[in-house]
């Protein structure tokens, strides 16, 4: 029987940590080629990808440098490793056959194209994966809030949050093993008792587009392609 997909466009918001793997700094070549082949599932079922990279393997290696920086020049810092990750992520996906685009929200025309969002519609049209590099190109925000802010433009039907831990959890679960995993609750929920696991700008323009949030674990086989899917897989957060 044929698999068909609940979400024909998504948003994939991919922690750049997650890249790391076991190793403490950087692109682990063996994790993002597994991530890849993940995306690849999805991809196979006909769903359209855009995804946006985090930049925290590369940026909190060199957070000692940025420790007493300017808050402003430290943030172009965080969008330029995520440029990085984004051309990574590119190489990894072409290795796999997989044609993708990378797009920039700061200009840097040499290395990828600018962000401009009619032409990342059309790559999706064609089942090519955006990936968007350098967050929102504003400081003072993160890739979380990038990644809201692509999944609306784009019309994306839900945005993906790829992460270490396989939900949103009542507490910190990497703290506290106490704390217990919720399947689903609202964005009002979560921002209400300050959940960390998304930071609260990105939380509240879910709630205020009607934007749905999935957060689950890339660790974890397959779990991308049953989110996909629509079956029981992290935590499903709504309006
Ligand atoms: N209530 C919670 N439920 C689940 N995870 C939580 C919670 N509070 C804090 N976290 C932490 O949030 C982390 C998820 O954020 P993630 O590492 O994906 O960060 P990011 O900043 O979006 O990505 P990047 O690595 O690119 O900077 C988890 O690893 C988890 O330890
Ligand atoms: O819109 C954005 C996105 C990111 N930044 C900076 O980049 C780093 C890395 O992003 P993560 O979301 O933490 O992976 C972030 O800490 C910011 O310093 C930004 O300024 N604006």
């Amino acid at each position: 029987m044929s698999q068909a997909p609940k979400y024909k466009r998504i948003l994939l918001k991919l922690s750049g940590e997650a890249l790391m793997g076991e190793d403490s700094y950087g692109i682990n070549r063996v994790t993002i080629d597994r991530i890849v082949g993940e995306i690849k599932a999805v991809l196979d079922l006909g769903v359209q990808v855009g995804v946006v990279i985090g930049g925290g393997n590369i940026f909190r290696g060199v957070a000692p440098a940025a420790a007493g920086m300017d808050r402003a020049t430290a943030d172009y810092m965080g969008m330029l490793a995520t440029v990085m990750n984004a051309l990574a992520l590119q190489d990894a996906m072409k290795r796999a056959g997989i044609v993708s685009r990378v797009q920039s929200a700061l200009t840097i025309q040499q290395v990828a194209e600018p962000y401009v969002r009619g032409k990342a519609i059309r790559y999706l049209e064609e089942n090519k994966v955006v990936i968007f590099g350098a967050g929102t190109g504003n400081p003072f925000f993160t890739t979380d809030t990038a990644a809201a802010l692509r999944g609306m433009e784009v019309g994306a039907d839900i945005v993906l949050k790829a992460t270490k831990v396989d939900g949103v959890y009542t507490d910190d679960p990497k703290k506290n093993p106490d704390a217990v995993r919720y399947q689903t609750l609202t964005f009002d929920e979560a921002i209400g008792r300050n959940l960390k696991v998304m930071d609260a700008t990105a939380f509240a323009l879910c709630r205020d587009q009607n934007m749905n949030l999935s957060v689950f674990s890339i660790f974890k086989a397959g779990a991308l392609k049953r989110v996909v899917l629509g079956e029981d897989e992290g935590t499903l957060v709504h309006c």
